[in-house]
C-alpha cells in the first residue's frame, strides 16, 4: 500500500560501512579484556573515520544533542562458530540457565527498572484496526493488560516545508535568469531568490561535511536552490557591470557523462520501473489496453468461470425427462457462451484462448537470503543498505491492484526500485539449473494484492508490459489487515482455493514471460492450518483443474509464512508446518508423472519457472519464512526443512547485517559505530531518492524512524550471555557497551527523532512522528 511516493531519484557510490571500524573485541564492556572464547576471531578494522564514528568516539554530533560521553567503544565484529546454546561470553563461564521468554543479557549490563520504565513511555498507541486513534495503555514487560492490536492509526508526520516557498521556476536557475513563471503576478510563490535564501529557509545543514550528497553522486542537484545543502553547489560571483549574481554550480562532466543524465533526468539515475506522469495520466483515463487480460476474462466469462470471483459457475439442473442421444440427460446452460440454452455436461471445459508465454526462469537456493515484502519498511533507501548487505532477493511494498490500474502516483512509487536490486541474484546451487540463465534474472520482484481475478490480471498485465524487467510478480495472499481481508484480498484469499488458483493461472497467461509467485500463511484460523492443501492445488491443479486436464497454475515459488492470519505474530512461527508442507512439494514432483494425465506431455509454457530436475519436470520453488534472527536460524531452516529458500522480514529491519552474517556464516557483533554508519547510508539513500529540499528531508527522517522503531530491538550479541538470539524472547532493560549503543537501543522515539539529527539535522518545528508499530510492544500487525 502506497505511504510514500515522489522525488527523483539518483545513485551513487555505497560507503562500505564495514569500513568504519577499528579492532576492538568481543564480549567486553570495554576493548582491554580478551574474549575468554578460544573461538571468538578478532576481526581487523579499518581506517576511514566517518561521522558515525567520530560520534562514537567523541560523542560530536554536530546539530544533535546527544550526550558525549562515549569513552566505551563497543567491541568489533567477532567469529562465534558456535552452537546454538553455547555461552557469547565464553566457554568456561558458569552458564545459567535461559529463562523462557526472556533475552539472557550479561549481569552487567541489567539496568534497574526505572530504565524500563523510562523506555516504555511510548506506549500510548492506538486500537488496531479501528480508523479512530484510541488511547491505548500498556503497563511495563509483564505488566498490565493491553487492549488489543499493536498499531497507531491516522498518523500525523506533520509538513516539513519551507517557511516561505520558492517558485518552481526558479528553483533551478541562476539569479538573474528571466522569469519563466507562467502564473506571473498572480503566482503565489516567491521569486526573489535572495530573499527565499535569507527568510524563507532553514540553514544550510553541517551534516555529510556539508556537501550535498545527491549533488555529490550526481553532479548536480534537482533541488536546486531549496536543497538543505544549497551552499555546496552555488556561489555569488560578480558580472561586468558589477552586480552580484547568486548561481548554480554544476560539476564538471564529459559530454558523454552529460547526455546520459539528460536522458536520464526524468527517470532519476539510478532507479528503474519509473513510469512517466503521461503514462499515469492515460492509466487514469483508462487509455492502455490490456487485451490479453480481457481476452482471458472473456473466456473465463463464457466458458463458466465467473470473474469476479474466478469460481466455476454451478452445473445447471438437468431437464427431466430430456436425454441426448446416448441416454445422458442434458442439461439447460443459462450461460452467455451457449445461446441454444441446451448443452452438453461433457463439452463444457473449453481450453483457454491463449496459453501462457514460456517464462523467464528465477532462483532460489540457500545462497539467495530474500528479503521480505514490508509495507512502509522496505521501501528503496532500506532495501538499497540490505542489497549492499548482502540480500539477494527483495520484493517491493505491496501494492494495490485498483491504484496501480487508475495511474496513482504514491502506489506507482512502491514500484520503482534501484538499480543494484537490478543485478542477478547469487547462483552456485550443486547441479545446474535447467534453462536458468542468470542474465536475465534480477533481485527485485513486485507484490500486489487484489481481490477478483479481473483486477491481478489486469495490473499484472500493465506491470509487466510497463516495467518488463521485474523479476516476478507476487500475489499476496497473507495480508492479515481487516481493510484488505474484508474485500477479499489478502489472506481472504486463503480460504477461496479455487478463486486463488483460477487467479494464479490467469495473471500466468497474461504475464508474458515474467513469472508469478505467491506469498501465503497457513491458513486464515488459528491452529486449523489448511495450506498444505492449498500448496498441494497450487504444485499439481485442483479437482477442477485436474478434471478438465488442465496445467497446473504454474507459479515459480510459494512462499510460506508459518502462521496463521488469526494468529498474527503470537506463538513462533510453526517451521515444522512449513517442513511438513515442504516435502509435500517434493513428494508430489516425485509423483508428479504418475497424477498429470500421462496421455499430456506437459508443455514447457504451462510449466512454471523454477527448479527443474535433470529430467526438465517443473516445481515451484519453496520458501519458508518466520523468525529468522541469525544466520544459525537460517542454516536450521534450511536444512531441517527441505525448503530451497528462506525470506526474512523483522529480521532484516533488526539488524540488516543478517545478510552478511549469512553469507559469512557467523555472528557479526556490530559496534555502535557500525550501526550508526547503516543508519548514515540510509539518509544518504534516503536523499537522493526523496530530494534534499525540506520535503525530502523530512520524508527520509519520517522513513528513518520508522526503521529505528524495529531497529531499536536489537541485542547487541556481545553482550549476551546466550546465543542464538531468539524472536519470542524479551529483554530487560538494560545499557549498551557505550552510549551510543545505550541510544541505539532506546524504544523512546523522541531519541529517534535525536540519531535523526546527526545526518539530517535538526528537525523542522512542524515535523511529528508517532511510531506505527508500538515501539517496545514487541507486537506488531503487519501486511503479510
Ligand atoms: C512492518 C511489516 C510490514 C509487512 N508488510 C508486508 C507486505 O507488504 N507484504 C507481505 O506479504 N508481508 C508483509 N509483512 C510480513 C512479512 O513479509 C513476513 O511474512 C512476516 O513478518 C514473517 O516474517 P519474519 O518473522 O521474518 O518477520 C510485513 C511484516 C512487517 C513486520
Amino acid at each position: 500500500m502506497a505511504e510514500h511516493g515522489m522525488a527523483d531519484d539518483v545513485e551513487g557510490p555505497i560507503s562500505n560501512p564495514l569500513d568504519q571500524s577499528e579492532p576492538l573485541e568481543a564480549g567486553s564492556a570495554d576493548n582491554t579484556t580478551k574474549t575468554a572464547n578460544p573461538q571468538a576471531e578478532i576481526l581487523p578494522g579499518d581506517s576511514a573515520i566517518t561521522k558515525a564514528e567520530k560520534v562514537e568516539r567523541h560523542g560530536d554530533t554536530s546539530t544533535g544533542d546527544v550526550s558525549a560521553d562515549f569513552e566505551h567503544p563497543a567491541p568489533k565484529r567477532r567469529r562465534l562458530e558456535q552452537e546454538p546454546g553455547s555461552t557469547a561470553a565464553g566457554e568456561t563461564e558458569e552458564r545459567p540457565t535461559r529463562q523462557k521468554g526472556v533475552t539472557p543479557i550479561r549481569k552487567e549490563f541489567l539496568v534497574s527498572i526505572s530504565r524500563a520504565a523510562e523506555h516504555d513511555h511510548d506506549e500510548d498507541a492506538a486500537e488496531a484496526s479501528g480508523k479512530t486513534a484510541q488511547p491505548h495503555t500498556v503497563g511495563g514487560r509483564g505488566g498490565k493488560k493491553k487492549t488489543p492490536g499493536g498499531q497507531n492509526h491516522n498518523r500525523q508526520f506533520g509538513r516539513s516545508r519551507d517557511e516561505i516557498q520558492l517558485c518552481m521556476s526558479r528553483a533551478k536557475v541562476d539569479e538573474f535568469a528571466t522569469s519563466s513563471c507562467q502564473f506571473g503576478e498572480k503566482c503565489k510563490y516567491e521569486h526573489n531568490i535572495r530573499k527565499y535564501l535569507k527568510d524563507g529557509k532553514r540553514a544550510d545543514l553541517d551534516t555529510f561535511g556539508s556537501i550535498c550528497p545527491v549533488w555529490e553522486v550526481k553532479g548536480k542537484c534537482s533541488a536546486g536552490w531549496r536543497c538543505r545543502f544549497a551552499g555546496s553547489h552555488s556561489k555569488e560571483v560578480e558580472r561586468e557591470d558589477g552586480r552580484k549574481e547568486l548561481v548554480l554550480v554544476e560539476k564538471e562532466k564529459s559530454d558523454e557523462q552529460t547526455n546520459r543524465e539528460d536522458e536520464l533526468e526524468e527517470e532519476g539515475v539510478g532507479v528503474v520501473n519509473v513510469i512517466s506522469n503521461a503514462v499515469k495520466i492515460s492509466l487514469r483515463k483508462k487509455h492502455i489496453e490490456t487485451g490479453r487480460s480481457d481476452q482471458y476474462l472473456k473466456w473465463m466469462n463464457e466458458h463458466n468461470q465467473d470473474p469476479t470471483n474466478g469460481r466455476v459457475r454451478p452445473e445447471p439442473k438437468a431437464v427431466p425427462g430430456l436425454v441426448d442421444d446416448e441416454g445422458i440427460p442434458i442439461n439447460v446452460n443459462k450461460s452467455k457462451g451457449d445461446p441454444s440454452g441446451v448443452h452438453d455436461n461433457r463439452a463444457g471445459y473449453v481450453e483457454p484462448p491463449f496459453r501462457a508465454s514460456e517464462k523467464r526462469r528465477i532462483y532460489y537456493g540457500p545462497e539467495t537470503p530474500v528479503l521480505a515484502p514490508l509495507t512502509t519498511q522496505g521501501n528503496l533507501p532500506f532495501r538499497r543498505l540490505c542489497v549492499s548487505l548482502g540480500a539477494q532477493v527483495t520484493w517491493s511494498e505491496m501494492a494495490m491492484g485498483l491504484p496501480l490500474l487508475g495511474g496513482e502516483k504514491g502506489e506507482w512509487a512502491l514500484i520503482k526500485a534501484h538499480e543494484s536490486e537490478t543485478a542477478p541474484p547469487a547462483y552456485s546451487p550443486k547441479t545446474p539449473v535447467l534453462d536458468y540463465n542468470r542474465s536475465r534474472d534480477s533481485k527485485f520482484g513486485v507484490q500486489i494484492a487484489a481481490n477478483k481475478p479481473w483486477l491481478a490480471l489486469k495490473t499484472t498485465e500493465i506491470l509487466t508490459t510497463l516495467c518488463p524487467q521485474i523479476r516476478a510478480i507476487d500475489l499476496n495472499c497473507g495480508c492479515p489487515i481487516d481493510l484488505v481481508c474484508r474485500q477479499g484480498a489478502g489472506s481472504a484469499l486463503l480460504d477461496s482455493n479455487a478463486k486463488l488458483e483460477k487467479t494464479l493461472r490467469g495473471m500466468n497467461a497474461v504475464s508474458g514471460e515474467t513469472p508469478i509467485t505467491v506469498k501465503i500463511r497457513m491458513g486464515t484460523k488459528d491452529k486449523h492450518p489448511t495450506s498444505e492443501k492449498l500448496v498441494q492445488r497450487l504444485v499439481i491443479g485442483g479437482p477442477e483443474a485436474q478434471e478438465h486436464g488442465e496445467d497446473p497454475c504454474g507459479v515459480a515459488a510459494i512462499t510460506l509464512h508459518g502462521r496463521s492470519k488469526q494468529q498474527r505474530y503470537s506463538r513462533s512461527a510453526d517451521w515444522q508446518y512449513i517442513a511438513d508442507c515442504a516435502s509435500l512439494v517434493k513428494k508430489l514432483k516425485s509423483e508428479r508423472s504418475n497424477i498429470t494425465d500421462t496421455a499430456r506431455e506437459p508443455d514447457a509454457r504451462d510449466l512454471p519457472a523454477s527448479s527443474f530436475s535433470g529430467t526438465g519436470e517443473g516445481l515451484p520453488y519453496f520458501c519458508g519464512n518466520g523468525d529468522i534472527l541469525s544466520h544459525v536460524d537460517y542454516n536450521a531452516h534450511l536444512q531441517d526443512t527441505g525448503i530451497d529458500a528462506c525470506m526474512i522480514a523483522r529480521g532484516a529491519l533488526i539488524k540488516p547485517w543478517i545478510f552478511e552474517e549469512i553469507a559469512q556464516n557467523q555472528y557479526l557483533d556490530k559496534s555502535a559505530s557500525e550501526r550508526l554508519g547503516y543508519i548514515e547510508q540510509f539518509a544518504r539513500n534516503g536523499l537522493e531518492y526523496w530530494g534534499s529540499d525540506e520535503i525530502g528531508v523530512g520524508t527520509t527522517r519520517r522513513f528513518l524512524l520508522e526503521w529505528l522503531s524495529f531497529s531499536c530491538r536489537y541485542v547487541p550479541i556481545g553482550i549476551l550471555d546466550e546465543l542464538p538470539p531468539k524472536f519470542g524472547d524479551r529483554p530487560p532493560a538494560f545499557k549498551g557497551r557505550s552510549e551510543l549503543e545505550t541510544l541505539l537501543s532506546s524504544g523512546d522515539y523522541r531519541d529517534w527523532i535525536k540519531i535523526s539529527e546527526m545526518f539530517l539535522g535538526p528537525a523542522h518545528k512542524d515535523f511529528q512522528f508517532q511510531p506505527k508499530h508500538k515501539s517496545n510492544s514487541y507486537e506488531i500487525e503487519a501486511e503479510g
